[in-house]
């Protein structure tokens, strides 16, 4: 008899999730069936998501997420033994599945591509669902040009690294915006971003008038808040703006403010459309070819921030709501 942990989302957060909100719990696992197979967890991921999905989960549910895990027992020949499998289980060790697709038809596992010799735990990160959402939403919304100024904010983590970088790719300048020096200084040295701001700099404003001289031609908003509405007012003609994420505002726990941005959008013509990197799922593995494509060129860099235990989950999760990531965080088991 195989047991599982796993953590049971015992309370609804209110601002910064509590160690109490979640409760870690063992089960006992039945034996398969057949088209079942059980994996044993490698690595999870902790995404900003799980804190923004949170008020439409379940309690009493295992919470969400991704993981890399290996196929231990199988009686479904799609996922043989010794394969190793992203599968969005959750917070769990080990796990029985069919491998039957979600409601929403995203598959619940996938076989982990040939990785030439890559980490395992990419498929989490620059090869996954990061990976994708910053190829798809950065060159699908913003689709820039050669010459443009483009600004991502959350620039240091999972996604915003990726999307400075795939920015530099297509002949842009970047202007990265983060929450610390030393992170600025990842962007700026490894990189090659052309340009750092620390939104936590309290002269942020004649800052951010310096770097962008010409103003802003696209901007990918990771953080939304009064920040974004500071780089709309800086933005083109014509700019273009990929609305990915919130994350200012995803631990206030009352409703957060910011100037309109509504001027901007009118008198510089902006478009701004927001998305779900699910949107590509039928490109998926178009993103992830891609990106490995261009780390092994040299062009593109990743970073992890590893914890390491599963009875960590819950700090590796608070810690990257508050900015203790550069590049993807994830847990190794
Ligand atoms: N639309 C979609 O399909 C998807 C959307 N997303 C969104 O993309 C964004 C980035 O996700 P991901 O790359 O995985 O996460 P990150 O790796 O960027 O980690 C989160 C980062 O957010 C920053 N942050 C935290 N609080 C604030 C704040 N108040 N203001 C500004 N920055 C803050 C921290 O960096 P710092 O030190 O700079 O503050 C922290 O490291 C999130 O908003 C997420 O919800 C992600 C995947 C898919
Ligand atoms: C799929 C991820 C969505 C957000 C908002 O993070």
């Amino acid at each position: 008899m195989v047991k599982a942990k796993k953590y049971v989302f015992e309370k609804q957060f209110v601002g910064l999730p509590k160690a109490t909100d979640l409760k870690l719990v063992e089960e006992e696992l039945p034996p398969l069936k057949d088209g079942e197979f059980l994996s044993e967890a490698v690595y999870l991921s902790v995404d900003p998501y799980m804190r923004a999905y949170a008020p439409r989960l379940t309690l009493g549910t295992t919470f969400i997420g991704s993981q890399v895990a290996k196929v231990t027992e199988s009686k479904n020949p799609k996922f043989p033994v010794g394969k190793y499998i992203v599968g969005e289980f959750g917070w769990r060790t080990h796990t029985v599945s069919n491998g039957q697709p979600l409601l929403s038809g995203f598959p619940v596992a996938w076989l982990v591509p040939d990785l030439d010799g890559l980490p395992q735990s990419l498929p989490l990160g620059v090869l996954g669902m990061p990976g994708n959402t910053a190829y798809f939403g950065f060159l699908e919304l913003c689709k820039p040009k050669a010459g443009e100024t483009v600004a991502v904010s959350g620039a240091a983590g999972a996604v915003g690294s990726l999307v400075g970088q795939i920015a530099k790719i297509k002949g842009c300048k970047v202007i990265g915006i983060a929450g610390s020096d030393e992170k600025g200084k990842w962007l700026v040295d490894e990189l090659k971003f052309d340009k750092f701001l620390n939104y936590k700099d309290t002269d942020f404003d004649k800052k951010l008038a310096a770097a962008a001289p010409n103003g802003i031609d696209c901007y990918f908003d990771n953080v939304g808040g009064e920040l974004s509405t500071k780089i709309l007012n800086k933005m083109n003609l014509f700019g273009r703006i990929s609305v990915c994420g919130a994350i200012s505002g995803y631990n206030d726990a009352t409703a957060a403010r910011a100037s309109p941005v509504q001027p901007a959008l009118v008198f510089k013509q902006l478009k701004m459309e927001g998305f779900i990197v699910h949107r590509w799922l039928d490109r998926w593995f178009e993103g992830i070819q891609q990106n490995k494509q261009w780390i092994k060129e040299g062009k593109l860099k990743y970073r992890e921030t590893v914890t390491e235990g599963f009875d960590k989950m819950f700090d590796a999760f608070v810690d990257m709501l508050q900015g203790g990531n550069t590049g993807k965080a994830i847990v190794k088991v």
